[in-house]
């Protein structure tokens, strides 16, 4: 159970930052300190509270800014003056660099947190950076992504899209390719819904047995490959020109440059 030092906004509440808010409450995080805003009304869970303009009892102890980077310049000019020398102001904007945040928020300390969307399940990935020295607020940082899933801290900033690539991004990677190999099935025979579920089984015992291996996961695709068999035909194909590489070298360059798109408008 994380304690929190204090009352925590979380502005904005969609996919991600109901997904984190979900973690925080089945972890045992103190529902009464979490106050959720969003422009509209939505169920929070039991004990949290939740409204649609920004209190005005401020500033709390940690603030979590949820919101989409395009809707930044919406939010700042009526947040900034309510949160005026918060100790933590935790950011999970995609592309948005700390230095666009301290320009709009008057914050101690700034962490830019990059989390993905298995976060809802405590099997997520929550990459961290900041400029910030304060020991006490980066802690307090890691220890609320602690309940959520792998925390890293990146300790260059430049390489924050990239991470926001592969982590931030990946699972959107991973479920289509999981869709891929079940629509494959099902193309070879299979009826779809059990396509579906033998291609989930699938991946999740795969990425399981590689998180748990003292071997590379390039080891394990050779051990499923017998000589001769029908796995290394299909690897064949995957590996015919680095086929596998270069698409998702591709998929990831792309997220990345949209990443640092972001950061530029952002930037102002
Ligand atoms: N989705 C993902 O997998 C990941 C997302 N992120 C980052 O998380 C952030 C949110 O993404 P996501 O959750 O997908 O987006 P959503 O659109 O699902 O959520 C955005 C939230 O912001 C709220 N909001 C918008 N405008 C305001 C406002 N003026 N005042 C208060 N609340 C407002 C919305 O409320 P309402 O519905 O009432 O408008 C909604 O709750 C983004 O910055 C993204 O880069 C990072 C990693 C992964
Ligand atoms: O697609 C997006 O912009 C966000 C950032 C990382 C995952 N989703």
């Amino acid at each position: 159970m994380t304690a929190l030092p204090g009352p925590l906004w979380l502005i904005g509440c969609g996919n991600m930052g109901g997904a984190m808010l979900e973690r925080w409450i089945a972890d045992g995080v103190d529902p009464r300190a979490i106050t959720v805003v969003t422009r509209s009304p939505r169920e929070v869970p039991a004990g949290v509270t939740h409204g649609t303009a920004i209190p005005q009892d401020g500033p709390p102890a940690v603030v979590v800014l949820a919101i989409k980077p395009q809707q930044l310049d919406q939010v700042a000019p009526d947040l900034a003056p309510h949160i005026a020398g918060v100790p933590l102001l935790i950011s999970i904007l995609a592309g948005v660099e700390e230095a666009a945040l301290a320009r709009r928020f008057d914050a101690a300390t700034v962490v830019r947190a990059m989390p993905n969307l298995p976060v809802a399940i405590g099997e997520g990935v929550v990459a961290l950076h900041s400029h910030g020295e304060d020991r006490a607020a980066r802690d307090t940082a890691a220890a609320l992504m602690a309940p959520l899933g792998l925390v890293e801290w990146i300790d260059d900033a430049a390489l924050f899209d990239a991470v926001t690539a592969l982590s931030g991004c990946g699972p959107g990677f991973v479920f289509r390719f999981i869709d891929a190999l079940a629509a494959a099935g099902a193309a070879l025979g299979l009826p779809a819904d059990q396509a579906q579920r033998l291609a989930i089984a699938t991946v999740q015992g795969s990425a399981t047995m590689a998180a748990g291996s003292d071997v590379s996961p390039a080891t394990l695709a050779d051990r499923v490959a017998s000589p001769g068999g029908s796995t290394r035909q299909g690897l064949n194909v995957l590996d015919e020109g680095d086929a596998l590489k270069q698409l998702l070298s591709a998929t990831l360059a792309a997220s990345e440059r949209r990443n640092a798109e972001i950061a530029a408008a952002a930037r102002g």
